[in-house]
């Protein structure tokens, strides 16, 4: 039996993929697998038992990534699976930031009662009036599973595009409407763009790109999207810029002290993927990572370990191990598998930065202890075996 822990809500169609082998625990430290969306987990003390936490969304800074590795613990999340909600939400915010539809839904409910309202309507509403898009700049920074359908959205609303990713993957890259201007450095899409929407994971290379010197670069009266993480932008420079019109709007999915009721500043409560679909999507992917790891040992998208696929055990004895990727790790293991006889009818090894995993299966008898002995091989982190 294995159990499994929700520190956020998880949508129930992907618990309920759950077999019967699997149960739910109130007590994170019975765990073997966790489930999380946006709960900081920097602060937990970790366990032993733990095997892997699956990220139901795209952001693991939540995480420490780092700290799980070296534990042995595998983190997965879920990429692209919410990216049409954050999509949606984004053209929901250029809109917002380009004619003042609250302020004239504000206006509307003030005049609750009032017999008055059509013709007043007629006389109040230049004060809510804007632009279109069409014909505008839109500048990308990311061009992931977000920034990829973004993109192509403001192609399809008729705007001039530019992306700029100088660690684009292939699969993006093909994704990419071929109308979008490729931009080769922040400067260029900053000098020319009316909106600029960030989509960056936030890590220590992306926290503050959007400070005084990148707005300094930028349009007159530029609007500024972000659903990535407000860590990315340095908010009193932010703040400034509002003040002096030099930013018209920022757009963001992140409240913060400082940005709640800012002037300028248009802030959604993090509903970029709150949506029936994305959490749906999002959880019926976390439970099947979690599963094929579990059950197989296969991993499929881990951020601090490597993807490695054997397929289905069937019938044979798997052995797991989570190790550093140091030399001779593989010849250390052949040799103690060797020394009882037992024969090795499959093998993979895959490495991920400081990280490697390796799968053995085993066709022979495996002795009990054979686990605690795999463990003691220095630079070994963690070690399981299916049977
Ligand atoms: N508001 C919300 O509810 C949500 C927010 N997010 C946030 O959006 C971020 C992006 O999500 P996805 O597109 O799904 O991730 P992704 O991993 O598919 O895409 C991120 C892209 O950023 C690029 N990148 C990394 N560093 C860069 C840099 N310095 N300059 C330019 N490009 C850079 C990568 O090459 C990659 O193509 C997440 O990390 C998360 O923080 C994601 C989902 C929901
Ligand atoms: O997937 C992400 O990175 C998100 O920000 C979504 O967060 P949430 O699952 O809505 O708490």
């Amino acid at each position: 039996m294995y159990k499994y822990h929700c520190l956020n809500p998880i949508a129930k169609v992907g618990t309920d993929t759950f077999t019967g082998e699997y149960e739910e625990t109130p007590e994170i430290s019975q765990a073997d697998v966790i489930l999380v969306r946006s709960a900081s987990m920097r602060e937990m003390e970790w366990q032993e038992g733990t095997l892997a936490v699956a990220r139901a969304g795209a952001g693991v800074n939540n995480i420490p990534c780092d700290v799980c590795a070296e534990k042995g613990i595998v983190v997965f999340n879920t990429p692209g699976a919410n990216a049409n909600g954050v999509k949606e939400l984004v053209i929901a915010g250029m809109l917002l930031a380009s004619r003042d539809i609250v302020g004239g839904i504000r206006w509307v409910e003030e005049k609750e009662g009032s017999g008055n309202i059509a013709k007043e309507t007629e006389k109040a509403k230049k004060a809510f009036a804007g632009c279109e898009l069409v014909g505008k700049k839109l500048g990308v920074i990311g061009l992931g599973a977000i920034g990829v359908l973004v993109a192509n959205s403001g192609v399809h609303l008729g705007m001039e595009v530019y992306g700029y990713d100088p660690y684009v993957s292939v699969e993006s890259a093909w994704k990419l409407s071929r109308n979008i201007h490729h931009t080769r450095s922040l400067e260029e899409l900053f000098q020319d763009c009316d909106y600029i929407s960030v989509h960056v994971p936030a890590n220590e290379h992306t926290k503050g790109m959007i400070d005084a010197n990148a707005i300094r670069q930028m349009k007159q009266g530029v609007v500024i999207l972000n659903f990535s993480r407000d860590l990315l932008v340095k908010e009193e420079d932010m703040l400034e810029a509002m003040k002096e019109g030099k930013v018209r709007h920022y757009v963001t999915d992140f409240p913060t002290p400082m940005m709640a009721g800012a002037k300028g500043a248009i802030v959604i409560p993090h509903l970029g993927a709150s949506t029936e679909e994305a959490e749906d999507n999002c959880a019926k992917m976390a439970v099947q990572e979690l599963r094929s790891y579990l059950e197989h040992g296969n991993i499929k998208n881990s951020v601090n370990y490597p993807d490695c696929d054997m397929g289905f055990r069937g019938k044979n004895t798997r052995i797991l191990l989570l190790h550093h990727n140091v030399p001779n790790m593989i010849g250390q293991f052949t040799r103690i598998l060797a020394r009882d006889n037992m024969n090795i009818a499959d093998m993979a090894n895959k490495s991920k930065g400081g990280y490697a995993y390796t799968m053995i299966d085993i066709d022979t008898p495996v002795p009990e202890g054979l686990a605690e002995e795999l463990r003691n091989v220095p630079e070994v982190l963690k070690v399981r075996i299916i049977r």
